[in-house]
């Protein structure tokens, strides 16, 4: 995609949260100014007491009234760089705030299937780096933008009124200024984008780098990965040093031509003292101001590569929510009527993007409290029938009835609350056993009750008994000092924990040894007994305990039955099963 479109777009959701930093923005802006206009009166006041002192003899009792007010002006104009700052971090602080809640809104309706093809460590970096950065905008940027659009205009006007000829001199300045500012845009603009986009690439890298770190061990394969991160951190560097590079130059520049004009006004104002056309007060006067004239745009100079990394940053952050969501129909949020819950599918099609379809076609139903297994080989559409189901992904074609009513006119998070999903490698948090089992639902007085209660549904309560701390011990980020068995125990007392009507489980019992395997196969027919369950089922034991099977292939409802049925049509269930059958009869 090319740049331009993204920087308008970047531009206007900036200027969307605007609107968020609202009225302490306005203040921060107006402080900024009326710092900056404090500094007309002061030269005036300052130029005439100086005057005074040099010129008229005037003592100190007469100068007292102008030193005061010049006290006070010295005063004012810190109290109003106080609240300038001040009002200024709260500007970008719910700008900021504002911006997050809207990438992590649409980061909810996105779902887990539509983030995945996206790298982790990618999405963390634009959620808190790219949000970070446009911190400056909100709070210097944007005050500095209004200073340089007001306060040389105010210190032109004062210098018209004093001494037009001087104010002249000021306005030819003025477009050498403007020129180098808007130059100092266009570099900055192009290296900050390219320092962005390593940015993301190092993060998601570095993240990759440390999840996979047993993988890396095992492979031999972590000195290459500590070279790939050096030559990638160098690169970034690279960019960084690039961006500050025009930045510096193009401020020295700038400098350097403001100091110019400024010059220029003193020679001037220097002859025209000198041929008598201008008294000693107005001379100086101006002389002060000429600094002031363009104060603001060498700062906002200084301020615009912070506009662009602001830019650039929003540009990755407008680049994820550029990924559509699916449309949902505005439907009023209800709930699925009924304790139990019936499923039927029909005709429903879903594709990745523009890959061929992954479900086409599939119409099946499950009756209130039936077992229902899914059986088929790798790629058949399983997971993503889950997905449909979890609403993570909405239907191309066909539609998915809950007890007769479409389950698209259901609020997605509604619905999730009547179901209890139990994924193959479920994932744990940083906390301890009663959270990660509670995961946040309802935890009122007697959570630890309950909890206990869902452990030993799930056959768990003498594992978790035996860890120091009891229910209060920590389980370590992704379950890190669990065993394969204790994680699906610990994901199974989740699942009794909460009554949802409706099963969804990824053979759990996939990957554990036969003991384990016997002990969660009774927690799970429990969990299903008097609910309606979807099991997707690798194992033949799996299948054989369900009531019926789904059997997909290729994305197709290629057969349903029982397991006997099935057997003895010899279609596609009876091929996959047969190696495990014949393994079965051969074991002692
Ligand atoms: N996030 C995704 N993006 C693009 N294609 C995907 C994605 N997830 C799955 N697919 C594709 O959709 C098809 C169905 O995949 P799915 O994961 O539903 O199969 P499955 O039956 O669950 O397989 P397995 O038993 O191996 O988990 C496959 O061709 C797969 O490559």
């Amino acid at each position: 995609m090319s740049g331009r479109p993204f920087v308008t777009e970047a531009a206007s959701l900036l200027k969307a949260n605007e609107a968020q930093a609202g009225a302490a923005l306005r203040l921060a802006m107006g402080a900024g100014v009326a710092r900056g206009a404090a500094a007309i009166p002061f030269a005036w006041l300052l130029s005439d007491a100086i005057s005074k002192t040099a010129f008229g003899g005037a003592d100190l009792a007469a100068l007292a009234p102008t030193l005061t007010a010049l006290a006070g002006l010295v005063v004012l104009r810190a109290l109003l760089s106080y609240a300038a700052e001040r009002t200024g971090f709260a500007a970008s602080a719910r700008a900021r705030a504002a911006l997050f809640r809207q990438l992590l809104a649409h980061v909810r309706t996105l779902g887990p299937v539509r983030l995945a093809g996206r790298p982790t460590g990618e999405l963390v970096a634009i959620l808190t780096d790219a949000v970070a950065a446009s911190d400056p905008y909100w709070r210097r940027y944007l005050p500095a933008r209004a200073a340089s659009a007001a306060l040389p205009i105010l210190v032109l006007l004062s210098v018209t009124f004093a001494d037009w000829r001087a104010a002249l001199v000021f306005v030819v300045g003025a477009p050498v200024a403007l020129l180098f500012l808007a130059l100092a845009g266009r570099g900055a603009e192009q290296a900050s984008d390219r320092q962005w986009t390593r940015l993301l690439r190092l993060g998601g890298h570095l993240l990759d780098a440390v999840q996979g770190l047993p993988d890396l061990k095992i492979f031999n394969a972590s000195r290459r990965e500590i070279a790939l991160v050096a030559q990638m951190a160098e690169a970034y560097r690279k960019d960084a040093m690039a961006v500050l590079r025009i930045a510096f130059l193009t401020s020295l520049v700038l400098e350097f031509f403001t100091a110019l004009a400024i010059a220029l006004v003193a020679v001037l104002v220097g002859f025209r003292l000198l041929w008598g056309q201008l008294d000693f007060h107005t001379g100086l006067f101006v002389l002060l101001l000429a600094p002031e004239f363009y104060a603001p745009t060498r700062a906002l100079g200084a301020e615009r590569h912070a506009k662009m990394e602001a830019q650039a940053a929003a540009e990755k952050i407008v680049a994820l929510l550029d990924r559509k969501a699916p449309d949902l129909p505005a439907l009023p949020a209800v709930s699925p009527t009924g304790e139990t819950v019936s499923l039927r599918f029909e005709h429903v099609r879903f594709a990745y993007d523009d890959g061929p379809p992954a479900l086409d076609d599939v119409s099946f139903e499950v009756a209130a409290g039936e077992t229902v297994a899914l059986v088929g080989p790798s790629g058949a559409g399983k997971s993503t029938l889950f997905a449909l189901l979890l609403r993570f992904i909405e239907p191309d074609a066909g539609q998915i009835l809950v007890n007769g009513e479409k389950l698209a006119a259901f609020d997605p998070r509604d619905w999730r609350r009547h179901i209890a999903h139990m994924p193959q490698t479920p994932y744990f948090f940083d906390g301890d056993v009663i959270e990660n089992v509670a995961m946040g639902r309802d935890a009122g007085a007697d959570v630890e009750a309950r909890v206990a209660r869902a452990l030993a549904q799930a056959s768990a309560e003498k594992v978790f008994a035996r860890l120091p701390g009891g229910l209060r011990a920590r389980i370590g980020e992704n379950g890190v000092g669990l065993s394969g068995g204790e994680a699906q125990r610990l994901a199974l007392a989740r699942a009794f924990y909460r009554p949802a009507p409706l099963v969804l489980l990824d053979e759990p019992t996939a990957h554990l040894d036969c003991e384990t395997e016997a002990d969660l196969r009774e927690g799970l027919a429990q969990l299903c007994a008097g609910r309606t369950a979807l099991v997707i089922a690798h194992r033949l034991a799996t299948a054989q305990s369900a009531d019926r099977l789904i059997v997909l292939d290729g994305g197709r409802v290629a057969e349903t039955g029982s397991h006997e049925a099935l057997l003895a049509a010899g279609g596609v269930y009876a091929r996959m099963v047969a190696p495990d059958l014949a393994r079965a009869e051969t074991a002692p």
